[in-house]
């Protein structure tokens, strides 16, 4: 084919892009420079602070406004005569469906979390539609290109869990949403001692947590609703410390989400530098509680008052530091000599308040005490290094200030409460995003969209970008695996479950394998043409009551039961997806290594990687 054919092809495609964040903005501009001529880009997310950084499309006073449609605008203003058509929503509306992917050629994702890849993946594959998946996470970054019944698809090898937790943004909410490692991170730990079967894992899961984890989930999708909470709590880490910390004890004068907190970004800014300055002379107790209830209760306030961002969220509460601790702080907590010694690094509330196990969880009080204690100190004993202090995982009084402001910050949003100990792990090990490797993500994905445009299969390829200076490689390419035969989501290979099916109810069913392990959002169950559940708003109420019923029914005890040798259909329709089950009855099942009570064949949980940033050698 030659040059001129190779510029129609380009000229002729029909893009989506998905996601218009660290990679979305780098990838926007590069295909809108590569003369794509037709783009539509979903994105559900707004323009914070924190993005400004490395999505160059954004500027401050962007903030608060829709991503994909001010990515569009600035985009269009160096290449006004092309197409690109901007959805502020969720990819996972059912306006998304099958029909809306069949229109494009190729769809080109730069997310940030497990669950909304999921469900791209499927629906490419329902639409036939080429795939070109992305992710990055500091120096890590990698492009996948997936092709129904050519490459493997985005879920035919088990995501891990990371234990790095790639950020760049904190958003005004903790959600685990953020946390995959789009342009935010991949997931993965870096991989230092590299072999191909492991990067690949890894840079498969990862493109995981946007702060990876990552190990994200959709959170109704979350691995588990342990593991939901937890990415909930690191984003309260990344918060307490990169914004919070950062304006109290860094540069002063930084513009951070913390100002920015609703749409109206002007009077909120203006508040916030008032209440941010220590005025001379100001008791430290009155300005601890000023901070305090700024950004635990003011700030969430102004956030409330936006009651489009609260319809699918709970709603967090505000928290002033007079409720949790009414009387004067000096009374509680004594002076600054308790505890505290001449040599500045060795201060610590937790020693000014007689707290000693790092692995105890404080209370909300007593959260309130070591934020406003170690706050006084700070000011008390290390006033020399206010303005220029960075977080240090080492500095206790900084890791017991960001545990404390976290921990307020969890109760306000209802995520539960974790002890120091746990608090500094998180902390040492978030991995900040890399405007570099985003562009460097973004330029092949153009590069692998064009090869899929020219149907150039052969020259497919899954690229990493590892940071492995020793064996002096940036970028390593290798080529597409064949589709996984035993992949639930694009081959046809029943699971098989072995379940005791006279104890468990067709609730745990639901519940642990197919929301649990399947990761359907809105599952229908049919034994042959019996169905036996169903979700959805336009159910008959009677209907309803009968599946309500069924779910706490044994399975060998429903309306059609279900006993070994069963074949069960599980689908749902918004993703597109159908797979069967073959039961087996199995009586009994190891507690301990088997808690869920059931076993599912044919699905494979990925292992969980190694607390620090090394792989397994
Ligand atoms: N289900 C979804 N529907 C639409 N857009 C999504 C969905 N899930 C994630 N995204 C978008 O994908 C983008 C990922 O970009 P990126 O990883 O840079 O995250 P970010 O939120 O911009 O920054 P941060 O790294 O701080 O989280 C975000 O803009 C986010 O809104
Ligand atoms: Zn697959």
């Amino acid at each position: 084919m030659d040059a001129e054919q190779q510029l129609q092809a380009i000229k002729q495609a029909k893009v989506l892009m998905v996601g218009a964040g660290g990679i979305g903005c780098e990838l926007l501009k590069t295909l809108a420079l590569s003369s794509f001529q037709d783009i539509h880009i979903i994105d559900m997310d707004t323009i914070e602070v924190s993005n400004l950084n490395r999505q160059f499309l954004f500027r401050q006073s962007h903030v608060g406004q829709s991503k994909a449609k001010v990515a569009r605008d600035a985009v269009l203003r160096f290449k006004p005569h092309i197409n690109i058509t901007a959805h502020h929503a969720n990819v996972k509306d059912p306006e998304f469906n099958v029909d809306f992917y069949k229109q494009f050629n190729i769809v080109l994702s730069g997310l940030d979390n497990l669950d909304a890849r999921r469900h791209v993946n499927r629906l490419c594959l329902a639409a036939d539609i080429p795939l070109v998946e992305s992710g990055t996470t500091g120096f890590l970054g990698q492009v996948t290109v997936h092709m129904k019944g050519k490459t493997e698809c985005y879920e035919c090898q088990p995501k891990p869990t990371p234990k790095t937790y790639p950020v760049c943004t904190i958003t005004s909410t903790p959600s685990k949403d953020q946390f995959e490692g789009g342009g935010g991170g991949v997931s993965l730990p870096l991989a230092r001692n590299f072999s191909l079967p492991l990067a690949r894992n890894l840079l498969t899961g990862t493109i995981s947590l946007s702060c990876l984890v990552h190990p994200c989930l959709s959170f109704s999708h979350l691995c588990t609703p342990v593991l939901g909470c937890f990415i909930l709590f690191v984003h309260c880490i990344v918060w307490a410390k990169d914004l919070l910390f950062s304006k109290l004890f860094g540069d002063k004068d930084q513009e951070n989400d913390l100002n920015v907190c609703s749409n109206n970004a002007t009077s909120s800014s203006e508040h916030a530098e008032d209440v941010f300055k220590h005025i001379l002379d100001e008791d430290i107790e009155q300005y601890g509680r000023r901070i305090y209830d700024h950004v635990f209760g003011y700030n969430i306030e102004v956030a409330l008052a936006n009651e489009e961002a609260w319809k699918n969220r709970n709603r967090p509460k505000p928290t002033y530091s007079s409720d949790i601790l009414p009387d004067k702080l000096i009374q509680q907590i004594g002076n600054l000599d308790n505890g505290a010694t001449d040599d500045p690094s060795s201060v610590s509330a937790m020693g000014s308040l007689g707290l000693k196990n790092p692995r105890d969880i404080w209370n909300l009080e007593e959260n309130t005490r070591i934020f406003l204690e170690a706050l006084k100190l700070f000011f008390g004993k290390r006033e020399k290094e206010i303005g220029n202090l960075t977080f240090d995982k080492d500095d206790q009084l900084a890791v017991e200030f960001v545990t404390a402001a976290a921990n307020i910050r969890a109760a306000s949003f209802g995520i539960p409460l974790h002890s120091l100990f746990e608090a500094k792990g998180i902390a040492g090990n978030i991995v900040h995003a890399v405007a570099t490797t985003n562009a460097i993500i973004a330029g092949l994905i153009v590069i692998e969209a064009i090869k899929v445009l020219l149907c150039d299969t052969n020259s497919y390829r899954m690229t990493y970008c590892l940071q492995h200076p020793s064996r002096k490689m940036l970028l390593m390419p290798v080529e597409p695996f064949e589709p996984n035969k035993s992949c639930y989501v694009c081959s046809e290979t029943p699971l098989s479950l072995q379940v005791n099916t006279h104890r468990s109810t067709l609730r745990d069913f639901v519940e642990k394998i197919v929301k649990g392990k399947l990761r359907m959002d809105f599952p229908l169950i049919m034994h042959g043409s019996a169905l036996l559940y169903e979700v959805g708003d336009d159910l008959e109420e009677d209907m309803a009551a009968n599946y309500a019923a069924n779910l706490h029914k044994v399975l060998s005890e429903l309306p059609s039961p279900v006993t070994s040798g069963t074949v069960l259909t599980v689908e749902d329709l918004q993703q597109e997806l159908s797979c069967n089950i073959n039961i087996k009855h199995r009586e009994e099942f190891d507690e301990e290594n088997e808690p869920d009570g059931m076993l599912l064949f044919g699905w494979t949980q990925a292992p969980p990687m190694n607390m620090d940033n090394s792989l397994p050698v």
